[in-house]
């Protein structure tokens, strides 16, 4: 049999043809790879390598550290085989690799029994075949998940306070900081009596909460009780934006507190006919109605029982457990009528801050702590499934600042920078909004007077009325249910 020559010609035409056309596609992609890395700034270049020998040793790597999921199946309907026999397939989660100024990105597909869990397990193992200093997983929605390979932590980046000013959202929403991707964080306020803030001393609690004063002081819709345990210099000056302040005397806090208390009671018998709602955050705040935010800084100062059997011991003891009932009535009952307790203490175990009052708080964020005991205690023990936001890790001092919490809007927790906020800022705005300061008691009174019939404001409307137009007419039948008027 003779072959012809034409036919011979194709058959090394073709590959040949195709074999350069594959050089000419390799040669373009390798060239602009090379191009994009050479225009790529110093900064970013590191990531792009680790980028690509992530992405070309992914198959080998995954199957090392057990990403791989084997299964058994018949050969595809092409295959030489017959039908009739079964092969083992491995199936290597699809990766999409992208160099970021502080690592790589990594989204990884779930297949079968891949998923969040089993790439937390393998993280330690990603890091090292990968020579990062740390590999962290999260999920980002159903099917897929984000391994983050850092060179750098973004979280150690200190960011300070913007000096945003204070707007309703402020009220309803606290802007804590940003996440590990930049992203805006917010904490629920709305319908929040009580916030915990715990964590090692020096790590940020102070200036979470300078930060907090600094969005809420230029609002008329806010009035403050200041109170610093620590008996320092640190609040001086926060303290003339402050309806009531006090230091580390415990008779003064007891009897700030019992003040407030009686406004959260006098709140809740007139809440209906003054404002025809039996929750305030379905009308908003107001400067009539302002939100009450207290401060208790080093909270536990105030909790503690005295044992002793002297007097003076017995008189500490007393105002220690009027202390405690008082705050936590305040965060039991003072959520729909817009009294919020913040309590900042560096332990929030059961010794410091009792559980009946950090028990009841819907919010808690969690600095630095060093064991996990105190972690579950402000957290709960939810928080040993996400070892990646666990505040035991914050113990670095390139970690002061950051918390761990729930966030509004996320599931799980979520790792925040806080914006540092200086003494000095914040002093400037307790200086410029001095002149906010009401008693909100005096509020109160002025609002039921106007409210009563045959009272002064009333056919008039009144401040009250006028700057809350949702609010039902004193007159207006009850309503069977609660319905949001806005
Ligand atoms: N968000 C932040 N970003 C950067 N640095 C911060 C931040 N917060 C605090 N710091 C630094 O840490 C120091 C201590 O912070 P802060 O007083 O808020 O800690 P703390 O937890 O309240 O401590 P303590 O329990 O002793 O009151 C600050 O002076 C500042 O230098």
């Amino acid at each position: 049999m003779t072959i012809d020559p034409n036919h011979l010609r194709l058959l090394t035409v073709v590959p040949a043809v195709l074999l350069g056309v594959a050089a000419v596609v390799a040669t373009v992609w390798l060239a602009a790879h090379l191009v994009r890395y050479l225009l790529a700034d110093a900064e970013i270049r590191p990531a792009i390598r680790v980028g690509w020998r992530i992405r070309s040793t992914w198959r080998r790597t995954a199957m090392r550290v057990g990403l791989v999921q084997t299964e058994r199946v018949r050969p595809p309907l092409w295959s030489s085989r017959p039908q009739t026999v079964v092969v083992r397939r491995e199936l290597v989660p699809a990766v999409r690799v992208r160099a970021r100024r502080w690592g790589v990105e990594v989204d990884a597909a779930t297949v079968g029994r891949l998923g969040l869990v089993e790439f937390q397990n393998a993280a330690g193992h990603l890091a090292d075949a990968w020579r990062v200093p740390q590999v962290r997983v999260a999920q980002v929605r159903p099917g897929l998940v984000r391994l983050r390979a850092l060179l750098i932590d973004p979280l150690t980046q200190p960011t300070t306070w913007g000096g945003q000013t204070a707007t309703g959202d402020h009220l309803e929403t606290w802007s804590a900081g940003v996440d590990a991707d930049s992203q805006p964080v917010t904490i629920r306020s709305s319908g929040v009596s009580g916030v915990v803030v715990a964590g090692l001393a020096g790590f940020g609690k102070t200036s979470l909460l300078n930060a907090r004063f600094c969005q809420l002081a230029p609002s008329p819709a806010v009035q403050f009780v200041l109170i610093d345990g620590k008996g320092g210099p640190d609040y001086d000056d926060l303290f003339r934006r402050a309806w009531l302040s006090a230091k580390d005397d415990p008779e003064q806090v007891r009897d700030h507190l019992a003040r407030v208390h009686e406004l959260m009671t006098g709140r809740q018998r007139c809440i209906r006919s003054v404002l025809g709602v039996k929750n305030v955050w379905h009308l908003g705040l107001s400067a009539s109605w302002p939100l009450v935010v207290v401060v208790i800084d080093e909270a536990h100062t105030f909790f503690n029982e005295s044992k002793g059997t002297d007097a003076e011991s017995k008189k500490r003891d007393a105002v220690a457990r009027q202390t405690t009932r008082l705050v936590e009535e305040l965060v039991r009952k003072g959520r729909n009528v817009g009294i919020q307790v913040i309590l900042a203490t560096q332990k929030a175990t059961g010794d410091a801050i009792p559980t009946k009052i950090r028990d009841n708080c819907q919010v808690a964020v969690s600095f630095a702590q060093r064991t996990s005991e105190a972690a579950t205690a402000v957290l709960g023990s939810d928080i040993t499934g996400f070892p990646d936001e666990h505040p035991r890790r914050l113990q670095d001092p390139a970690y002061i600042g950051v918390a761990s919490m729930v966030a509004a809007g996320r599931p799980g927790f979520t790792l925040v920078r806080t914006p540092y906020v200086s003494d000095e800022a914040a002093d400037r705005i307790a200086a410029d909004t001095a002149g906010l300061v009401r008693d909100p008691l005096r509020l109160l009174a002025d609002a039921a007077r106007a409210d009563r019939p045959g009272g002064q404001d009333r056919e008039g409307g009144g401040s009250f009325r006028q700057e809350h137009p949702a609010a039902l007419p004193a007159i207006s039948p009850p309503t069977s249910g609660e319905e949001p008027r806005r």
